[in-house]
């Protein structure tokens, strides 16, 4: 999916809601678990259930890895129901020195390889640019670099001040944020942004007034949706903003799916708000 077209979504669904498939076979409903494939009916269930308000789905990869190859199968039919207008994430958070990093891209990005196609995939900044071009060769697809992430400890390294950025003294995160645009354009890189890091969402968005930033923690990490709305959204949407706890798990009974849609419903009316707020 092209930049334009992940803006026309946006603008036609009036939403920025990435629903996050992080299926953990344990807080699956009861009543699910006679199934053939319990994970996939769940995700089949909640993709039905959201796809309405949603326009990116993001499973995080380790809820399906620790499955074995079950998991591995599951994932490849979640990917393959997801509707096509909706843009697809394989949150995995790779990078490694480049003939590694060639393969996991081929991992998530060529079907031909692991049977998986996603538009996009997180990827680590750690290791520099040539564990990152791999990722970035493949024409049409995405990588989501992560810059300043949810978790509290994203101060031990990504807040950290350098003495000789590009900028003189900044942080890591935000020489994470210019350096990367040097190796690609707004239309094939975006980056990772806690939904908890609000404090720093004006100053990332003079870094890069044009790329989407992955929004992660709003919900069960307790980050506030204006606010990320207000200091994040652009003329062209700019922003994925992502629920995976709060939606899939809003019920563990018979009505879970309903109970997924009501919370992805008052997710995406929010946002249309804000998407109202921006003309
Ligand atoms: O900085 C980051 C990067 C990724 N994540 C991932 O997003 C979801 C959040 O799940 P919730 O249940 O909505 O909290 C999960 O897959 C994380 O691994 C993040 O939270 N923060």
């Amino acid at each position: 999916m092209t930049y334009s077209e992940l803006s026309e979504q946006i603008f036609q669904k009036r939403s920025y809601l990435c629903v996050g498939l992080d299926t953990d076979p344990r807080k699956l409903p009861r009543h699910l678990l006679t199934e053939a494939d319990p994970v996939f009916t769940f995700n089949k269930a909640i993709i039905d259930a959201t796809a309405e308000f949603a326009v990116s789905y993001k499973p995080n990869i380790a809820f399906y890895e620790a499955q074995g190859p079950r998991g591995w199968e599951s994932l490849q039919k979640t990917l393959a129901y997801i509707p096509e207008n909706c843009f697809t994430i394989a949150d995995a958070k790779r990078g490694d020195i480049g003939n590694t990093s060639d393969l996991y891209a081929r991992t998530f990005f060529d079907s031909a390889a692991a049977g998986l196609a996603f538009d996009s995939v997180t990827v680590a900044p750690y290791m520099g640019r040539d564990s990152v071009l791999p990722f970035l060769a493949y024409e049409g697809k995405w990588v989501i670099l992560l810059a300043l992430t949810s978790n509290p400890g994203s101060a031990d390294f990504q807040r950290q001040q350098l003495h000789d950025g590009p900028l003189g003294s900044q942080a890591l995160f935000e020489t994470v944020i210019q350096t990367a645009q040097t190796w690609a354009g707004h239309d094939q890189l975006m980056f990772v942004v806690g939904a908890t890091q609000t404090s720093e969402l004006q100053r990332i968005r003079e870094l890069a007034p044009n790329n989407f930033l992955l929004v992660p923690g709003v919900g069960a990490q307790g980050g506030n949706l204006a606010d990320v709305s207000r200091l994040g959204l652009t003329k062209t949407g700019g922003l994925l903003v992502n629920a995976s706890r709060n939606i899939l798990y809003a019920s563990d009974g018979t009505d879970f799916a309903d109970r997924a849609r009501e919370e992805a419903r008052a997710l995406q009316q929010e946002m249309a708000q804000h998407l109202a707020s921006l003309d």
